[in-house]
């Protein structure tokens, strides 16, 4: 009987009846104009200390013999000093580490060099040029070294993402899940689930072929529709989450609320350490939305300065206060701000009413909106003494006048941002990307098809259907369209 299994695995693995299977081969389909050698800036532009000029190709060992001498090829994978010279005219251009990374170890799989300069504009442009004389070199387009190490199974399309959000990253929770996800862990989690899935299509395609035989252990069905249901736990457990990656990756809506005068603009200027907003005496100075990316501890945020909420004012303050709602709607998390010194104004009262405690929402918020209620001005408050409204739901006390309490404020915002986020330190790996979401949740309509019929011809090919969702999150058949969004991200060079 487990003869007869492990061949159905290994045949369902193999997918006879399906010719994608699922593994971290890039998508088959060569690199556009591939076979061509590549050469291009890697490290940014602008004068630097040192620039790193590189290739990749079958010219690329002849291109690293024709600009240095002596003209012998280095040792593979070892930085060598060597004087470059224009290969036609002879010029000196500079002294340079050159390292030799002979294909299949390297980057994109492919024979590689490095020239790794003095960063002057002239150095590099004189290399550049160099290189571009040589024959069978040609300037890389934009992403195409990842492409062709994507085209030979050096980095599977996940990983590629990774590496296009590392480059990115702008705030270390950026960081530590791009690099999550370059290590592959998204990868590897989906191979995990089809393989999975490889194994429930074996149990069904026994019984297809042996459901008569003796030999076949009984409940073999069973265990497939035991898998699958395993699976359709892990699968919905990470698309509820599918929204925090992608937050991760633009930027979580943070909205500050509030009456007016509340220090609402204060506090974005603080937090975002320049003068975003017009900071004035005058209730009602703020009218539009006024928006402004931040690295709020640590992760990344969408910071809204809006319109004090409150009613009976003219038509221009009336428009910013149905603006100020409108993006409340759209907060992932809001920074609800008071005037501590100003608790029993309408204002406020309507404001904690309102927005605060929502009338018959309970905590957690509706829509899993959060909020943090902050007492701004405690700087007017007496020194040392109680809690001005100990009835208050949970908040933090701060001046945006003296700073006190803006760390206590740090910390709080990066515990509720890692909720809205996600924490890219623990926790399952992250769906940054729609296109994740979209197959994940494909796999699951599949899972739901296999439940539902009662023919086994069609369970496995709803099985089959399943891990095809799975196996293009990572790239097992790639369309062209996808890649070329991913690699849309990528600069010349990488
Ligand atoms: N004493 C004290 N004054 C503050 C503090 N924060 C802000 N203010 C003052 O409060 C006034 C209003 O500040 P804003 O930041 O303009 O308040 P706002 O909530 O944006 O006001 P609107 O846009 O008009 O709704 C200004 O005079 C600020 O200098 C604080 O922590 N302590
Ligand atoms: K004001
Ligand atoms: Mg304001």
């Amino acid at each position: 009987m487990w003869r007869v299994l492990w061949t159905l695995v290994a045949r369902a693995a193999r997918g006879p009846r399906s010719p994608r299977s699922c593994t971290r081969q890039g998508s088959g389909a060569p690199a556009p104009g591939s076979g061509a050698t590549i050469f291009a800036l890697s490290s940014g532009q602008g004068r630097c200390g040192i620039a790193v000029i590189r290739t990749s190709g079958p010219s690329s060992g002849h291109a690293l013999r024709s600009l240095t001498a002596p003209r012998d090829l280095p040792p593979a994978r070892s930085a060598c000093l060597r004087l470059l010279s224009h290969p036609r005219s002879g010029e000196p251009l500079d002294h340079a580490l050159v390292l030799w990374f002979p294909g299949p170890q390297s980057f994109t799989g492919e024979d590689c060099a490095e020239f790794h300069v003095h960063g002057g504009p002239a150095v590099v442009s004189g290399v550049l040029q160099a290189l571009g004389s040589v024959p069978g070199l040609r300037p890389a387009e934009a992403g195409e070294f990842t492409r062709r190490a994507f085209a030979h199974g050096k980095l599977s399309l996940t990983e590629v993402e990774g590496l296009a959000d590392l480059i990115h990253a702008e705030t270390e929770a950026q960081r530590r899940q791009a690099l999550r996800q370059l290590d592959g862990e998204l990868g590897h989690l989906c191979r995990g689930w089809a393989k999975t899935l490889t194994k429930a299509l074996a149990h069904v395609e026994a019984y297809i072929d042996f459901g008569e035989d003796d030999n076949l252990e009984e409940g073999v069905l069973e265990q497939a529709d035991s898998q699958v249901r395993e699976l359709e736990l892990a699968l919905s457990a990470h698309l509820r989450d599918a929204r925090r990656g992608q937050r991760l990756r633009s930027g979580a809506h943070v909205v500050v609320a509030g009456p007016p005068n509340a220090g609402k603009s204060s506090l974005v200027n603080l937090l975002s350490r320049k003068p975003v907003s017009i900071v004035s005496p005058e209730p009602g100075t703020t009218r539009d939305v006024l928006e402004t990316p931040v690295d709020l501890a640590g992760f990344p945020a969408l910071l809204s300065d809006t319109a004090g909420l409150r009613e009976g004012v003219g038509p221009v303050e009336q428009e910013g206060v149905r603006r100020a709602r409108e993006r409340l709607e759209q907060a992932d998390l809001i920074l609800a701000v008071l005037d501590a010194s100003d608790l029993a104004s309408p204002s406020s009262c309507n404001f904690l009413d309102t927005v605060v405690v929502r009338p018959g929402a309970g905590s957690p918020r509706e829509n899993s909106q959060r909020l943090l209620l902050v007492l701004n001005k405690s700087d007017l408050l007496p020194r040392g003494g109680p809690d001005p409204r100990p009835d208050l739901p949970p908040h933090l006390l701060l001046s945006c006048l003296t700073g006190e309490g803006l760390n206590g404020l740090l910390e709080a915002l990066r515990k509720e941002l890692a909720e809205v986020c996600g924490d890219p330190s623990t926790g399952p790996p992250l769906l940054t990307r729609v296109r994740h979401q979209h197959h994940l949740q494909g796999c699951l309509d599949a899972l739901g098809h296999y439940k539902q019929t009662k023919d086994l011809a069609l369970a496995a090919e709803a099985l089959r259907l399943a891990r095809g969702h799975l196996g293009r999150i990572t790239g097992g058949g790639g369309t062209e369209e996808v890649l070329d969004i991913i690699f849309r991200d990528f600069c010349v060079g990488k």
